[in-house]
């Protein structure tokens, strides 16, 4: 399948991001978009990633040889019905959303199952819009593709090696399936969030104390509670049985814990938590973005004195070691505070290592 012009309907964070990464990585594209966002389309035309804007979802889309749908779930099904009328017979249509049954089920009423390819990159952020969008958003991620058997196998093929090029790690998934797990590991997280933001909020005082002492484990959890409240809104409602078969499972495990706690059962409570480090300890490290690039950070104790980092950016660039990123991380693991590197490459960082403890530094490094 040769492809030369990609549609965007929807071109916020995950569709920016898809559309810069395929300009950067397929120079000769001709891509196209749609989005109410009259500032994202102007913004993608000035840095070079659009070849056009469309001010609606019509006779433009007709030259593509595949769309990608990348608004909030429920609008792409809307979309999807819109464009049917508008693209030549040999476009194939994908789509970015959270969820993939809902999708799935529209197509087949519309008719379009041969035409349709589900998709769901595993990356992204609690931020919005093209502005945030970023061509390296995708890379080392997994993009689950959800192909009915009905799509051509050379339509597949195309996808996933689109998928691939912009460096992400396509997976193909039943699409009930990946709206069970997704639940699980992102839609119920993403509740919790909302809900204990919420909950903070609500328990804080006049002078608002919870929220300025709430310190890195609050921070680390609730992260996702600044993502788009449309498009959670518009999650839920799609992924509505498996959210609330997993969300009365986790409601239940936390009544069990309170149980525990009420009876002092020391012992019950000891073998939860344990199985959850456990188990969280061996999932993959990833990076900030969620994808699976290894992450290559050392952890050092400082004091905390000006002149402390300086000290060490000195060691380090004078034995010709780079830096990709420095900060001082304050949270439970490193009492006291602690300076987290980040290097290009694990070479550097176990240089690193050897030249911190040299000068008598303790180092640490995650496994
Ligand atoms: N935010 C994330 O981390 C991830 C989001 N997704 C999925 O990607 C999709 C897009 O999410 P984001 O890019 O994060 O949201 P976003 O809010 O950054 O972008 C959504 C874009 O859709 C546009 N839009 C609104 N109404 C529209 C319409 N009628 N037609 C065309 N465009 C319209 C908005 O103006 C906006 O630019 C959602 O379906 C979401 O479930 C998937 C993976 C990760
Ligand atoms: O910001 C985060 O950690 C996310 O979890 C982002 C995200 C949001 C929605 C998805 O469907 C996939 C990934």
């Amino acid at each position: 399948m040769t492809i030369t012009t990609i549609g965007f309907a929807g071109l916020g964070l995950i569709g920016g991001s898809i559309a810069k990464a395929l300009r950067r990585v397929r120079s000769d594209l001709n891509i196209i978009a749609f989005d109410p966002d009259r500032d994202s389309l102007t913004a993608a035309l000035a840095d070079g990633t659009l070849n056009q804007a469309h001010d609606t979802l019509s006779q433009g889309f007709s030259q593509c040889d595949i769309i990608f749908l990348c608004a909030p779930v429920k609008i792409n099904i809307q979309n999807l019905q819109l464009l049917a009328q508008v693209a030549n017979p040999r476009c194939i249509f994908t789509d970015v959303g959270s969820v993939k049954s809902p999708i799935d089920q529209a197509v087949h009423t519309m008719g379009l199952s041969s035409r349709f390819i589900g998709g769901h990159p595993m990356a992204g952020s609690e931020k919005s819009g093209y502005a945030s969008a970023n061509d390296r958003l995708l890379e080392n991620a997994y993009y689950i593709l959800t192909p009915t058997p009905d799509v051509p196998r050379n339509a597949v093929e195309a996808m996933t090696e689109l998928a691939a090029a912009i460096s992400a790690i396509p997976v193909l998934l039943d699409a009930n399936r990946h709206d069970f797990i997704s639940a699980a590991i992102s839609h119920l997280p993403h509740m919790i969030a909302y809900a204990l933001v919420n909950l903070v909020r609500d328990q804080d005082d006049h002078q608002q104390h919870m929220r300025m002492l709430a310190a890195g484990g609050f921070k680390d959890i609730t992260r996702i509670a600044s993502s788009s409240p449309v498009m959670w809104q518009q999650i839920c409602g799609e992924n509505k049985e498996n959210l609330l078969k997993i969300m009365d499972t986790y409601i239940q495990s936390l009544q069990e814990l309170s149980l525990d706690i009420k009876n002092g059962a020391d012992d019950q409570i000891l073998d939860f938590f344990s199985q959850a480090k456990d188990y969280r300890d061996a999932i993959p490290k990833t990076n900030a973005k969620g994808s699976l690039a290894p992450l290559y950070e050392i952890y050092v104790d400082i004091i905390d004195e000006s002149g402390a980092i300086a000290t060490i950016a000195t060691i380090l660039a004078t034995n010709g070691i780079s830096i990709k990123n420095i900060g001082i991380i304050h949270n439970r693991e490193f009492q006291e505070g602690a300076l987290r590197i980040e290097f290009y490459e694990n070479d550097a960082a176990q240089k690193a290592i050897d030249h911190l403890r040299k000068f008598h530094y303790t180092v640490y490094e995650r496994n």
